[in-house]
């Protein structure tokens, strides 16, 4: 940095208020960021909802669209941190990019108003082309917004500290996670209760407007917060294109040294030194200690592989199992917010008491040394994870493998009926009741041989890897096949079903359409709860209620009596029994990856930090966000490619590669100096300030400075 702006920064820096030894303008920081950080999980928690339900788009899509959306959001934080170091500097790119970021929220908010295209006020809108174009616009704005300014905001949050702040230095970062997961855990409550109201102008629709409009406001808030503490900030200058300057020498060096390859030349400490020949000392000394570092962050991304599957892999596992916790019922897609819950209580205690104990016992818990720690919390937390797969696989159906077939059969018919199957004994079916269980076959065709008068013989050809029940109407000779559901409901939810047994066709409240006499319904899916189902043929009706718990699946047969009794008299299949495995055993998986985050994502934001070079900080958080990046693109190819057979030992497999990655790491770590970038820059200027060549050079450039400075007063004169 030139000194003229060194000289700047330092001014600035002496006029810093304090509060309690924290400079005031960090408390402008933390809220921007609680405010931000609301807006990017509020919008991110009912993003897919969005895309499923107002888009119509189907579940691999949304998907898709989703994930590839967040690595968006985690690969952008490399260009904000160049912007940042080489051009704007880390406040005008934070304003700017937020700008963008806003702009970005309120498409997205406007996109999901159906009644802009509802012409037909039908309650949906007209034209989907317009509604994607603009929540595609508007997200790729979040992404650039949200990731540009991710990693500037850390690193202008570290340079309003002073020298003697460096204790208050490490708070903050502790401080700045709190406020990210409070404003995670408060918006991924809030915008799903958004979501479900009612609004709209011509049709009353799921509110979704609301649920992305509050975020967009968040985030103007967390600008004008920004904005607000704008005169206390210390702003360092940006020093030119530092990005270029690092790639050109780093070519220059790698060129040179294959120039000198032979052993005729000396060699040099470290391959950068090759160029000495044309490039500043210090900008070589800031290139090492950036390269050291990112050497370091290779096996990261293996962390976040894991850490990330909370959101998708442990969110599956706890659709199959229950959240009924007596006072409150969990759904399994809350149970994410086990994560910032205990990020806020664990960050406190890890500082407060934990960090402070093991000092106190004469341990070096080192950076490096926490975060390799951090790692093998979360390898064990995918042990517990395999640990509590193997208890729910136990209470699961016995679903067919992709070469067999499975058959249930149901008797509407008024009597009994003796069923004679391949390889079986002969059943006996009642009437209006189901063979006990499925029943598994090699064969994809079977012959079934039924007791009625005259007998009836069934060839069926069966479906394979699949589940269907064979239903017999009161007319044995109609029987047919319905294919039925092979993996357990959705989100926790419930599958349902009819057989109508009733005389006429019957109108039945949440089916799609009505169902004829002996038809059976799709299913449809029904939350966990108290249910309540209105049977109607259009004269008279019947309500029929049930409680359902997580994951089952049942068929409700609908007998002839079905008004005289009241409803009473509908039988209930189990076709599926509920989740019996409570999620509460996910919490000491949760519990293990917290820990592993406080201790590896906490201090990796440190890290990086403080052994960063001043003009280069923000290119190092943004290094650091790369990894969590490329550990998303690790889950998505490993989900596509890597499936095994078994739930559990897909975990273990992780957990053992996390435990080879932190070993590999703590050897790198072992080998690693920690250094004060501020001590080396400052010995590298001084040395360069009494080197006679340099020295000389200085003073013909300050003489050059001052002939153009009276040049340009003699002009002005
Ligand atoms: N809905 C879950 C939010 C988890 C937040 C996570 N613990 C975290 O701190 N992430 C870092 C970030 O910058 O968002």
């Amino acid at each position: 940095m030139p000194d003229s702006k060194m000289d700047e920064t330092k001014k600035k820096k002496k006029k810093t208020a304090e509060c309690c030894g924290y400079p005031i303008s960090i408390f402008f920081i933390v809220v921007n960021e609680f405010c931000e950080r609301f807006s990017y999980y509020g919008m991110r928690a009912v993003l897919v909802l969005y895309f499923r339900y107002f888009l119509l788009w189907d579940d691999d899509l949304a998907t898709s669209i989703y994930h590839a959306f967040v690595a968006l959001c985690y690969l952008t934080p490399i260009l904000g941190a160049i912007i940042a170091d080489s051009w704007l500097g880390k406040f005008k790119t934070i304003i700017y990019l937020s700008i963008v970021y806003a702009v970005g929220q309120v498409v997205m908010a406007v996109s999901t108003i159906h009644d802009i295209t509802d012409a037909n006020r039908d309650g949906t809108p007209d034209n989907f082309t317009l509604h994607i174009a603009l929540s595609m616009l508007g997200l790729v704005l979040i992404a650039l917004g949200t990731g540009g300014i991710k990693p500037c905001v850390a690193a202008f949050g570290g340079d309003q500290f002073q020298e003697h702040q460096s204790r208050q230095l490490n708070t903050f970062f502790s401080v700045f996670y709190l406020c990210i997961n409070a404003g995670s855990l408060l918006s991924t409550l809030i915008t799903p209760v958004l979501r479900a109201q009612e609004c709209g102008i011509h049709t009353q629709q799921q509110c979704y407007p609301l649920a992305f409009g509050v975020p967009a406001a968040l985030m103007v808030v967390s600008l004008v917060v920004f904005i607000a503490g704008s005169g206390m900030y210390t702003k360092t200058a940006p020093e030119g294109n530092i990005m270029g300057s690092v790639c050109k020498c780093i070519w220059f060096a790698l060129n040179n040294r294959f120039r000198h390859r032979s052993d005729i030349y000396p060699k040099r400490e470290h391959w950068m030194d090759w160029a000495e020949e044309k490039y500043d000392k210090l900008l070589i000394a800031q290139i090492k200690m950036v390269l050291k570092v990112l050497f370091l962050y290779i096996p990261l991304p293996m962390f976040w592989t894991l850490f990330d599957q909370k959101g998708s892999r442990w969110t599956l596992q706890a659709t199959t199992m229950t959240g009924d916790f007596g006072g409150f019922v969990l759904q399994p897609d809350q149970m994410q917010t086990v994560n910032p819950i205990l990020i806020l209580t664990l960050v406190p205690i890890m500082d407060r008491i934990i960090f402070p104990l093991i000092k106190k016992c004469g341990l070096n818990f080192s950076p490096l040394k926490r975060m390799t720690v951090g790692m093998l919390f979360a390898a064990t937390a995918f042990i517990a994870a395999a640990l509590v797969q193997m208890e729910i696989d136990k209470t699961l159906p016995n679903f067919p493998s992709s070469s067999e077939s499975q058959l249930k059969v149901v008797n509407m018919h008024s009597e009994s009926l003796i069923v004679t199957v391949p390889s079986q004994e002969p059943l006996l079916i009642g009437s209006f009741e189901s063979s006990p269980d499925y029943i598994t076959f090699d064969q994809q065709d079977i012959r079934l041989a039924f007791n009625t008068t005259p007998e009836i013989n069934k060839d069926l050809s069966l479906i394979k890897g699949s589940r269907q029940t064979l239903i017999i109407p009161s007319e044995p000779a109609e029987m047919y096949l319905k294919e039925d559901i092979k993996s357990k409901p959705k989100e926790g939810k419930n599958a349902v079903r009819f057989v109508n047994g009733w005389t006429a066709y019957l109108n039945i409240t949440n089916l799609e359409s009505s169902l004829q006499p002996s038809e059976t319904s799709n299913y449809t899916l029904v939350s966990q709860g108290m249910r309540k189902f209105t049977l109607t043929d259009g004269i008279q009706s019947c309500e029929f209620s049930r409680k359902f718990g997580f994951g089952s699946s049942y068929t409700f047969l609908i007998p002839s009596d079905l008004f005289s009794t009241d409803c009473e008299s509908i039988k209930e299949i189990e076709d599926m029994q509920p989740n019996s495995v409570h999620m509460a055993l996910q919490i000491p998986q949760y519990f293990l990856i917290t820990t592993g985050e406080v201790m590896f994502s906490v201090t990796g934001l440190q890290f990086s930090y403080s052994q960063a070079p001043k003009n280069m900080k923000s290119v190092l958080q943004a290094g650091w966000l790369c990894t969590n990046a490329v550990g998303n693109i690790i889950v998505l190819i490993v989900a596509e490619l890597g499936k095994l057979p078994k739930q559990w030992a897909e975990y273990v497999l992780f957990a053992s590669l996390l435990v080879a990655v932190s070993i590999i790491f703590s050897i790198m770590a072992y080998f690693y100096t920690y250094i004060d970038p501020a001590e080396i820059e400052a010995e590298i200027l001084k040395q360069q300030e009494t080197d006679p060549d340099k020295k000389k050079k200085k003073e013909t450039l300050e003489m050059e400075e001052k002939e153009n400075e009276q040049e340009i007063k003699q002009t002005k004169i």
